[in-house]
């Protein structure tokens, strides 16, 4: 696999299972923060940060659906990569459908970027970056924190006034978030990069042992805290989003459809259809990006036709209690 050591490209660097065949993911390198307060180093700003995405990436969606449903498209900038990944790594080809030139650098790969940013680095070059373009680096990759930083430190700029880390809901969000991370949205790709049984199965198991736990928790409450909409439910949807087209078939978690489920479909719709959200999904990069770029997976890189799901189908989760800012049900200001 391809990384980063000591700032240059190497194609044959890591190896993303372990001795035992279990996929084994590494931990993000740039960790600083924006913070609202004057001694900050980054501090937050509209106009000063970018953020890098692919919109295959769940990583990445969550910092696309947080920036939508916040309102802050005005105030920070995106660029999308191409959502086929060779040896090179990620790369700008502004030609494609739905992808852009690098708008900071005009850079050809991700992993310029990573490099202007630390010439010395050692680590993998994934998306989603948030760059700073006054003090030319990045400022974070990890999804999870930039979530959390576009949600709570910029609401100064925001055209929605939405929060999704609400007062008295925290402890609940981050328990969820790292609740789901492992069975659920790491869970797929422990399923699907396993090279033995054995780690296969534990993963398939941990992963619809906890969709069948949410399915059950969200018959009586719409969203996975309660009755507001936060991160949490931008966490499990950018899995569940991707998961029927791309997860059941290509990394083998086809136990059951999401669709199948009582109340996690009618959840992943009541989610899509939450004004800004729609517009973060493109499923034909979801589809060309896992189908064609993992070689050891499928190597003939076939896309999988189906299934046609209708997102857009009513629900009826409106039915549950919830207690929903005005903002979010709202049409979207700028189309
Ligand atoms: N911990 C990171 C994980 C991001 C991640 O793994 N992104 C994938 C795309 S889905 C990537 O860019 N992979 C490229 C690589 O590993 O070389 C986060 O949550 O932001």
């Amino acid at each position: 696999m391809n990384m980063l050591v000591d700032g240059e490209w190497r194609t044959d660097a890591y190896e993303t299972t372990n001795e035992e065949g279990a996929f084994e993911r590494q931990e993000t390198t740039f960790r600083d923060r924006i913070e609202d307060d004057p001694d900050a180093r980054f501090q937050p700003e509209a106009g000063r940060y970018h953020l890098y995405v692919s919109y295959a990436c769940p990583w990445a969606h969550r910092t696309l659906v947080t920036r939508a449903l916040k309102g802050l498209e005005d105030a920070i900038s995106v660029s999308v990569v191409d959502p086929y990944r060779d040896e090179d790594g990620w790369q700008f080809t502004p030609e494609k459908e739905g992808c852009t030139v690098d708008h900071v650098h005009d850079a050809d790969y991700l992993r310029e970027l990573y490099v202007k940013a630390d010439p010395d680095a050692t680590c993998r070059v994934t998306v989603p970056v948030l760059w700073d373009k006054e003090k030319d680096t990045i400022v974070n990759n990890e999804s999870k924190e930039i979530m959390r930083m576009l949600d709570t430190e910029f609401d100064e700029y925001a055209q929605r006034d939405v929060d999704l880390y609400p007062e008295g809901y925290q402890d609940e969000v981050d328990r969820i978030i790292d609740e789901i991370y492992e069975p659920i949205n790491n869970g797929v790709y422990r399923a699907g990069f396993a090279t033995d049984q054995g780690p296969y199965d534990e993963a398939v198991d941990d992963l619809f042992a906890a969709l069948d736990h949410w399915d059950e928790v969200l018959a009586d409450q719409r969203y996975l805290a309660g009755d507001r909409l936060t991160e949490a439910d931008i966490a499990m949807f950018t899995t569940l989003v991707r998961f029927d087209n791309v997860y059941h078939t290509h990394f083998m978690c086809n136990v059951q459809y999401i669709r199948e489920y009582d109340n996690l479909w009618p959840y992943l719709r009541d989610l899509y259809q939450t004004p800004g959200v729609a517009e973060t999904v493109n499923m034909d990069h979801i589809k060309e990006h896992y189908y064609t770029t993992h070689p050891d997976v499928n190597p003939h890189r076939i896309v999988a036709r189906g299934p046609d799901l209708d997102f857009e189908k009513p629900h009826d989760r409106g039915a549950l209690p919830s207690e929903q800012p005005a903002d979010l049900a709202a049409p979207t200001t700028d189309d």
